[in-house]
């Protein structure tokens, strides 16, 4: 009997799937493209590492040397037999300002946003006029002078790093692994400027009274993220799993903070308000605190209500924190193996500041080979690696004719196909960047052309100064003061540190570099 059932269940299975295949492959079979058995951005195929019936989440960066070559073509398609949808990749930087710029045949469909509003709907997480809404209200926090505050926090998060592991003092600094301090100094500026909550650098992760410090609870809520959005809420309670019971007092602890935040800053700015309202600018400066503000001055049409605070300020730290840490590490990296390029930048960051004093927010516009280099970073190792769109109506793809270079086509893509944006195809199309696998920072020196890596058109990233002024001012006094080498082992070249170190990137929600191992050798 039960095998009667088995059968049953499994040829139910057998025919929905030839049913799904089916519908696939009218839908974006004239695409050129290959047959898988799992969907690799599927959780199954997210959560397995690639072997030979599963391409993996990260099938396109490990085969970028010829994913779209083997089929001549910029748009391929990929139709997973046994489980999950058909999609669509395009390396085609044309198709990608096409698909995300104004007035666009596509949106981002629902699948694109599971996981990152597990805390509350966000402007990262919502379409249509929800979106439209709470992009009007998070963007102006996005400001001058929030960026001074960021110039600022990156500075003193900086000064207590190097005084706090004890580098003051030192010629040279063995570090094992930069990944985790970068992490940290990323948190600790979005904390501070998101939040308007500085952390200590020496902090430890359980406090006295035995429980988790602030930052140990941001730390993991921003880490956890896949993990929380994949494990059902009952599994908390039947499970002895530490890591889940501490994943879940992560998650409890940072909203009922959030909250009580809300409360807090609510009534400290309709105070202000009694008092006449004229310093709120200067006082409220952090991004958190513009969002309170909006919902307080505006009443309900304009503003947020609390979950929808909560759910912006935790994709903030989550949007603006691993993403930057990542592609710091990746400019430290490029700039160790390519000593000719940090001696550039650092030459030029000497001719713009004085010996006699510190660099200061008003540098920022003169050191442009330092942005570049972080750029070039980006490039390579693109964080946001590859988003999803679904085309609302029939339309058609501008791309390059790989068989006839020089000459463009346009791909016919039917409705309801969807398409992932493969920054990495992108950022290694030769089309696009001649030479791309070289470090070449120069390529970014007076760029007009707006860089895909933080996207493009009206949902462009809202974090882009926020990064950049970031990161400028990290490596600007990193690079002052010390020499940046890798730290190779025993009998290893330089060529060996790369592989080791830059040939596998983690690719779950974002892309990251975990073991970055360099010397710092001190300049000044
Ligand atoms: C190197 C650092 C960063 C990179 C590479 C990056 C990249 C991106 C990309 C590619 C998107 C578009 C995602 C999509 O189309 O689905 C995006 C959106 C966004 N980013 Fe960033 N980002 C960075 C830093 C930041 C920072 C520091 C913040 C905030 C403090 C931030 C906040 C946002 C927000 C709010 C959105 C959503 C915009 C919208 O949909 O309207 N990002 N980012």
């Amino acid at each position: 009997m039960l095998g009667l059932v088995l059968l049953a269940i499994f040829a139910l299975y057998v025919a929905r799937r030839i049913y799904i295949v089916g519908r696939a492959y009218k839908l974006v079979g004239h695409i050129p493209g290959f047959f898988t058995l799992i969907e690799p951005s599927s959780p199954i195929g997210g959560t397995f590492p690639p072997s030979w019936w599963n391409l993996g989440l990260g099938f396109a960066w490990h085969q970028k040397a010829y994913l779209y070559k083997q089929f001549n073509s910029e748009v391929i398609r990929v139709i997973p037999i046994l489980y999950g949808d058909a999609n669509l990749y395009t390396c085609s930087a044309d198709a990608m300002r096409q698909i995300k710029g104004t007035n666009s045949d596509w949106y981002k469909p629902a699948k694109a946003m599971q996981a990152i509003d597990v805390m509350g709907p966000n402007v990262v997480a919502s379409e249509g006029e929800d979106w439209r809404r709470q992009r009007r209200i998070a963007a102006p926090a996005f400001n001058q002078r929030a960026y001074q505050l960021v110039w600022q926090e990156t500075e003193r998060t900086y000064r207590q790093m190097i005084k706090d592991e004890g580098w003051a003092i030192e010629k040279s600094v063995m570090v094992f692994d930069m990944s985790p301090h970068l992490r940290k100094i990323a948190l600790f500026v979005i904390s501070a400027c998101g939040f308007g909550f500085p952390l200590n650098w020496s902090e430890p992760a359980i406090t006295p009274e035995g429980k988790m410090s602030p930052r140990e609870v941001i730390t993991q809520v921003s880490i956890n993220i896949l993990l929380r959005h994949a494990i059902p809420p009952w599994l908390y309670h039947v499970s002895p799993s530490e890591k889940l019971k501490t994943i879940d007092t992560a998650y409890k602890t940072f909203d009922s903070l959030l909250h009580s935040m809300i409360d807090k800053r609510a009534d400290e700015i309709r105070k202000l308000i009694g008092e006449g309202g004229g310093a709120l600018e200067e006082k409220i400066q952090d991004i958190f605190g513009r969002l309170v503000l909006a919902q307080v001055q505006a009443g309900s049409k304009l503003s947020l209500n609390d979950q929808e605070i909560v759910g912006n300020a935790f994709i903030m730290m989550f949007a603006g924190h691993e993403t930057t840490a990542h592609t710091l590490g990746a400019t430290l990296a490029e700039l160790a193996l390519h000593e000719e390029e940090q001696e550039k930048i650092h030459k030029h960051i000497k001719k713009v500041i004085p010996e006699d004093r510190e660099p200061i927010f008003e540098d920022y516009d003169n050191l442009e080979p330092v942005l570049a280099a972080f750029f070039e970073a980006l490039r390579l190792f693109p964080a946001a690696y590859q988003t999803l769109r679904k085309a609302a109506r029939d339309t058609t793809l501008p791309a390059g004719n790989m068989k006839r270079p020089g000459e463009m086509e346009n791909i016919p893509v039917k409705e309801g196909s969807s398409i992932f944006l493969d920054l990495v195809g992108v950022c290694y199309n030769e089309r696009n960047y001649p030479e791309p696998e070289k470090y070449m920072p120069s390529r970014w020196y007076s760029a007009t052309d707006r860089f895909l890596a933080f996207s493009y058109g009206p949902r462009t990233c809202l974090g882009i100064k926020f990064a950049n002024t970031e990161a400028v001012c990290f490596l600007t006094n990193l690079l002052r003061e010390w020499k940046v080498e890798p730290l190779l082992q025993a009998g290893e070249t330089k060529e060996q540190w790369k592989e080791r170190v830059l040939s596998k990137p983690t690719l779950l929600v974002t892309m990251t570099l975990e073991d970055i191992p360099l010397k710092l050798v001190r300049r000044r």
